[in-house]
Protein backbone atom coordinates (compact mmCIF):
# COMPACT_ATOMS: atom_id res chain seq x y z
CA UNK A 1 0.00 0.00 0.00
CA UNK A 2 1.63 3.50 -0.53
CA UNK A 3 1.54 5.88 2.04
CA UNK A 4 -2.33 7.27 2.75
CA UNK A 5 -3.60 10.44 1.74
CA UNK A 6 -3.76 12.38 5.28
CA UNK A 7 -6.25 15.21 4.69
CA UNK A 8 -6.42 17.85 7.66
CA UNK A 9 -9.37 20.37 7.02
CA UNK A 10 -10.09 23.19 10.42
CA UNK A 11 -14.22 21.82 10.23
CA UNK A 12 -16.26 18.90 10.21
CA UNK A 13 -18.25 20.91 7.44
CA UNK A 14 -15.18 20.85 5.55
CA UNK A 15 -14.46 17.68 5.61
CA UNK A 16 -18.05 16.91 4.61
CA UNK A 17 -17.63 19.14 1.29
CA UNK A 18 -14.26 17.23 0.45
CA UNK A 19 -15.74 13.67 1.19
CA UNK A 20 -18.97 14.88 -1.11
CA UNK A 21 -16.78 15.78 -3.75
CA UNK A 22 -14.26 12.76 -3.29
CA UNK A 23 -17.13 10.35 -3.27
CA UNK A 24 -18.91 11.93 -6.37
CA UNK A 25 -15.39 11.97 -8.41
CA UNK A 26 -14.94 7.85 -7.69
CA UNK A 27 -18.73 7.46 -8.48
CA UNK A 28 -18.27 8.58 -11.91
CA UNK A 29 -14.35 6.80 -12.04
CA UNK A 30 -15.72 3.14 -11.10
CA UNK A 31 -19.09 4.00 -13.64
CA UNK A 32 -17.29 4.50 -16.15
CA UNK A 33 -14.51 1.63 -15.72
CA UNK A 34 -16.77 -0.75 -14.59
CA UNK A 35 -20.51 0.10 -15.06
CA UNK A 36 -20.78 -0.33 -11.45
CA UNK A 37 -20.12 1.94 -7.78
CA UNK A 38 -19.77 -0.44 -4.64
CA UNK A 39 -19.50 1.36 -1.68
CA UNK A 40 -19.68 -0.28 1.64
CA UNK A 41 -20.98 2.59 4.86
CA UNK A 42 -20.27 2.02 8.67
CA UNK A 43 -22.67 3.56 11.28
CA UNK A 44 -21.98 6.17 13.33
CA UNK A 45 -21.28 9.95 12.47
CA UNK A 46 -20.28 8.30 8.80
CA UNK A 47 -24.03 9.24 7.66
CA UNK A 48 -24.45 12.63 9.04
CA UNK A 49 -20.81 13.63 7.29
CA UNK A 50 -22.11 12.13 3.85
CA UNK A 51 -24.91 15.26 4.10
CA UNK A 52 -23.62 16.87 1.36
CA UNK A 53 -23.93 14.28 -1.56
CA UNK A 54 -27.55 14.60 -1.28
CA UNK A 55 -27.48 18.22 -2.27
CA UNK A 56 -26.85 19.72 -5.22
CA UNK A 57 -24.97 19.61 -7.47
CA UNK A 58 -24.57 16.09 -6.81
CA UNK A 59 -27.73 14.81 -6.00
CA UNK A 60 -28.25 15.51 -9.69
CA UNK A 61 -24.61 14.81 -11.25
CA UNK A 62 -24.23 11.07 -9.32
CA UNK A 63 -25.93 8.84 -11.63
CA UNK A 64 -27.27 6.72 -8.46
CA UNK A 65 -28.55 3.70 -10.37
CA UNK A 66 -24.77 2.33 -10.26
CA UNK A 67 -24.69 1.96 -6.86
CA UNK A 68 -24.64 -0.56 -4.72
CA UNK A 69 -24.45 -0.37 -1.13
CA UNK A 70 -23.27 -2.88 2.10
CA UNK A 71 -22.49 -2.60 5.52
CA UNK A 72 -18.91 -2.89 6.84
CA UNK A 73 -20.64 -4.29 9.98
CA UNK A 74 -24.20 -4.01 11.50
CA UNK A 75 -25.64 -4.61 14.83
CA UNK A 76 -27.95 -7.49 15.05
CA UNK A 77 -31.09 -5.80 15.66
CA UNK A 78 -35.04 -5.28 13.57
CA UNK A 79 -34.06 -3.49 10.46
CA UNK A 80 -36.34 -0.57 12.03
CA UNK A 81 -34.45 -0.67 15.05
CA UNK A 82 -32.96 2.92 15.94
CA UNK A 83 -29.72 1.03 17.19
CA UNK A 84 -29.53 -0.31 13.06
CA UNK A 85 -27.05 1.17 10.98
CA UNK A 86 -29.26 0.51 7.72
CA UNK A 87 -32.27 2.66 9.42
CA UNK A 88 -29.43 4.80 9.92
CA UNK A 89 -28.41 4.75 6.57
CA UNK A 90 -31.83 4.92 5.06
CA UNK A 91 -33.04 7.86 7.62
CA UNK A 92 -29.93 10.18 6.64
CA UNK A 93 -29.09 9.24 3.20
CA UNK A 94 -30.58 6.68 1.05
CA UNK A 95 -34.38 7.77 1.15
CA UNK A 96 -32.82 10.90 -0.14
CA UNK A 97 -31.15 9.49 -3.17
CA UNK A 98 -32.36 7.27 -6.25
CA UNK A 99 -30.99 3.85 -5.20
CA UNK A 100 -32.19 1.10 -6.05
CA UNK A 101 -33.71 -1.49 -3.21
CA UNK A 102 -32.16 -4.08 -5.00
CA UNK A 103 -28.89 -2.96 -4.78
CA UNK A 104 -29.17 -2.04 -1.17
CA UNK A 105 -27.59 -5.03 0.33
CA UNK A 106 -28.60 -4.59 4.41
CA UNK A 107 -28.25 -8.34 6.85
CA UNK A 108 -31.12 -10.79 7.12
CA UNK A 109 -33.04 -10.18 10.06
CA UNK A 110 -34.30 -12.59 12.36
CA UNK A 111 -30.80 -14.56 12.88
CA UNK A 112 -28.34 -14.90 15.04
CA UNK A 113 -25.11 -13.27 15.13
CA UNK A 114 -23.19 -16.00 14.18
CA UNK A 115 -26.26 -17.23 11.37
CA UNK A 116 -26.33 -13.48 10.22
CA UNK A 117 -22.55 -13.43 9.56
CA UNK A 118 -22.91 -16.46 7.43
CA UNK A 119 -25.51 -15.67 5.54
CA UNK A 120 -24.11 -11.97 4.38
CA UNK A 121 -21.39 -13.72 3.00
CA UNK A 122 -23.05 -16.22 1.67
CA UNK A 123 -24.99 -13.60 -0.28
CA UNK A 124 -21.31 -11.75 -1.33
CA UNK A 125 -20.10 -15.22 -2.43
CA UNK A 126 -23.32 -14.65 -4.80
CA UNK A 127 -22.45 -11.94 -5.84
CA UNK A 128 -18.83 -12.24 -6.50
CA UNK A 129 -20.60 -15.48 -8.22
CA UNK A 130 -22.72 -13.60 -11.32
CA UNK A 131 -19.80 -10.85 -11.53
CA UNK A 132 -21.96 -8.14 -9.23
CA UNK A 133 -18.59 -8.08 -7.21
CA UNK A 134 -15.36 -8.10 -8.64
CA UNK A 135 -12.58 -9.93 -6.47
CA UNK A 136 -8.77 -9.07 -5.55
CA UNK A 137 -6.06 -10.84 -7.67
CA UNK A 138 -3.82 -10.80 -4.67
CA UNK A 139 -6.51 -11.97 -1.86
CA UNK A 140 -9.05 -13.45 -3.69
CA UNK A 141 -11.94 -11.61 -1.56
CA UNK A 142 -14.41 -9.48 -2.92
CA UNK A 143 -12.80 -6.10 -4.04
CA UNK A 144 -15.06 -3.29 -3.60
CA UNK A 145 -14.42 0.47 -5.08
CA UNK A 146 -15.37 2.50 -1.91
CA UNK A 147 -15.14 1.69 1.83
CA UNK A 148 -15.81 4.50 4.25
CA UNK A 149 -14.62 3.55 7.39
CA UNK A 150 -15.43 5.71 11.05
CA UNK A 151 -12.98 5.25 13.62
CA UNK A 152 -13.98 4.61 17.26
CA UNK A 153 -12.29 6.58 19.75
CA UNK A 154 -10.54 3.17 20.97
CA UNK A 155 -9.09 2.78 17.25
CA UNK A 156 -11.51 0.28 16.59
CA UNK A 157 -13.18 0.30 12.88
CA UNK A 158 -16.13 -1.56 11.52
CA UNK A 159 -16.81 -3.72 14.50
CA UNK A 160 -13.57 -5.27 15.14
CA UNK A 161 -12.21 -4.24 18.50
CA UNK A 162 -8.96 -3.79 20.25
CA UNK A 163 -9.10 -6.62 22.74
CA UNK A 164 -11.16 -8.82 20.40
CA UNK A 165 -9.88 -11.71 18.48
CA UNK A 166 -12.30 -10.87 15.45
CA UNK A 167 -9.58 -8.21 14.38
CA UNK A 168 -7.02 -11.10 14.02
CA UNK A 169 -9.47 -13.24 11.70
CA UNK A 170 -7.91 -14.08 8.36
CA UNK A 171 -10.68 -16.32 6.63
CA UNK A 172 -13.85 -15.09 6.81
CA UNK A 173 -15.23 -12.63 4.96
CA UNK A 174 -17.82 -11.71 7.41
CA UNK A 175 -17.73 -12.82 11.45
CA UNK A 176 -19.33 -11.51 14.06
CA UNK A 177 -19.18 -10.09 17.90
CA UNK A 178 -21.21 -11.15 20.60
CA UNK A 179 -20.17 -8.51 23.00
CA UNK A 180 -18.87 -5.26 21.50
CA UNK A 181 -17.37 -3.12 23.64
CA UNK A 182 -19.79 -0.34 21.29
CA UNK A 183 -23.32 -1.67 22.39
CA UNK A 184 -24.98 -2.84 20.97
CA UNK A 185 -23.15 -6.12 21.90
CA UNK A 186 -24.33 -8.29 19.19
CA UNK A 187 -22.69 -7.27 15.49
CA UNK A 188 -21.65 -9.07 12.57
CA UNK A 189 -18.46 -7.28 10.71
CA UNK A 190 -16.13 -7.47 7.88
CA UNK A 191 -13.10 -8.74 8.25
CA UNK A 192 -9.66 -6.99 7.80
CA UNK A 193 -8.72 -9.20 4.82
CA UNK A 194 -12.01 -8.21 3.45
CA UNK A 195 -11.15 -4.33 4.60
CA UNK A 196 -7.98 -4.63 3.11
CA UNK A 197 -9.06 -6.19 -0.78
CA UNK A 198 -11.09 -2.72 -1.04
CA UNK A 199 -9.92 -0.31 -4.16
CA UNK A 200 -10.43 3.01 -1.95
CA UNK A 201 -10.50 3.35 1.60
CA UNK A 202 -11.86 6.70 3.48
CA UNK A 203 -10.62 7.26 7.27
CA UNK A 204 -13.53 9.92 7.93
CA UNK A 205 -12.82 10.67 11.21
CA UNK A 206 -14.16 13.86 13.37
CA UNK A 207 -14.33 15.32 16.65
CA UNK A 208 -11.98 15.40 19.99
CA UNK A 209 -12.43 12.15 20.97
CA UNK A 210 -10.99 10.54 18.00
CA UNK A 211 -7.54 12.61 18.79
CA UNK A 212 -5.73 9.90 20.71
CA UNK A 213 -6.44 7.03 18.55
CA UNK A 214 -5.34 9.57 15.50
CA UNK A 215 -1.86 10.35 17.72
CA UNK A 216 -1.34 6.71 17.60
CA UNK A 217 -2.37 5.69 13.86
CA UNK A 218 -0.55 8.90 12.13
CA UNK A 219 1.87 10.13 14.98
CA UNK A 220 5.51 9.86 15.27
CA UNK A 221 4.91 6.49 17.13
CA UNK A 222 2.60 5.50 14.65
CA UNK A 223 5.12 1.85 14.28
CA UNK A 224 5.76 0.90 17.63
CA UNK A 225 4.29 -1.05 20.18
CA UNK A 226 0.60 -3.04 19.46
CA UNK A 227 -1.26 -1.80 16.80
CA UNK A 228 -4.74 -0.50 16.74
CA UNK A 229 -7.43 -1.87 14.63
CA UNK A 230 -7.20 0.95 12.78
CA UNK A 231 -3.06 0.83 11.59
CA UNK A 232 -4.53 -2.77 10.35
CA UNK A 233 -6.49 -0.40 7.55
CA UNK A 234 -4.47 -1.06 4.27
CA UNK A 235 -5.91 -0.98 1.40
CA UNK A 236 -4.29 -2.44 -1.95
CA UNK A 237 -5.62 0.73 -3.49
CA UNK A 238 -5.45 4.38 -1.70
CA UNK A 239 -6.22 5.06 1.92
CA UNK A 240 -7.11 8.43 2.62
CA UNK A 241 -8.19 10.38 5.73
CA UNK A 242 -10.22 12.66 6.70
CA UNK A 243 -9.97 14.88 9.38
CA UNK A 244 -11.14 17.60 11.54
CA UNK A 245 -9.25 20.35 13.71
CA UNK A 246 -10.15 18.45 16.36
CA UNK A 247 -9.30 14.92 15.34
CA UNK A 248 -6.27 16.11 14.56
CA UNK A 249 -5.50 18.13 18.21
CA UNK A 250 -2.83 15.62 19.81
CA UNK A 251 -1.34 15.51 16.41
CA UNK A 252 2.03 17.43 16.74
O1 LIG B 1 -21.55 0.25 13.89
C1 LIG B 1 -20.76 1.11 14.30
O2 LIG B 1 -20.81 1.59 15.42
C2 LIG B 1 -19.75 1.69 13.36
O3 LIG B 1 -19.59 1.04 12.18
C3 LIG B 1 -18.47 1.97 14.07
O4 LIG B 1 -17.34 1.29 13.60
C4 LIG B 1 -18.25 3.47 13.92
O5 LIG B 1 -17.83 3.74 12.59
C5 LIG B 1 -17.20 3.94 14.88
O6 LIG B 1 -17.58 3.51 16.18
C6 LIG B 1 -17.13 5.47 14.85
O7 LIG B 1 -18.37 5.96 15.27
P1 LIG B 1 -18.62 7.56 15.23
O8 LIG B 1 -18.50 7.94 13.81
O9 LIG B 1 -20.00 7.75 15.79
O10 LIG B 1 -17.53 8.15 16.08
Amino acid sequence: MAPPNVLKFETEEQVAVALANYIADLSAKFIAANGSFSVVLSGGTLIDTMRKLVEPPYISSIDWSKWLIFYLDERVVPLDHPDCNHKLAVDGFLSKVAIRDSNIYPIKEGLSPEEAADEYEQRLKHLVANKTLRTSAITGFPKFDLMLLGMGPDGHVASLFCWHFQRFEKEKWVTFILDSPKPPSERITFTFPLINSASEIAMVVTGEDAADAVKVALGPHALYGYPLPVQKVSPEGELTWFLDKAATSQLK
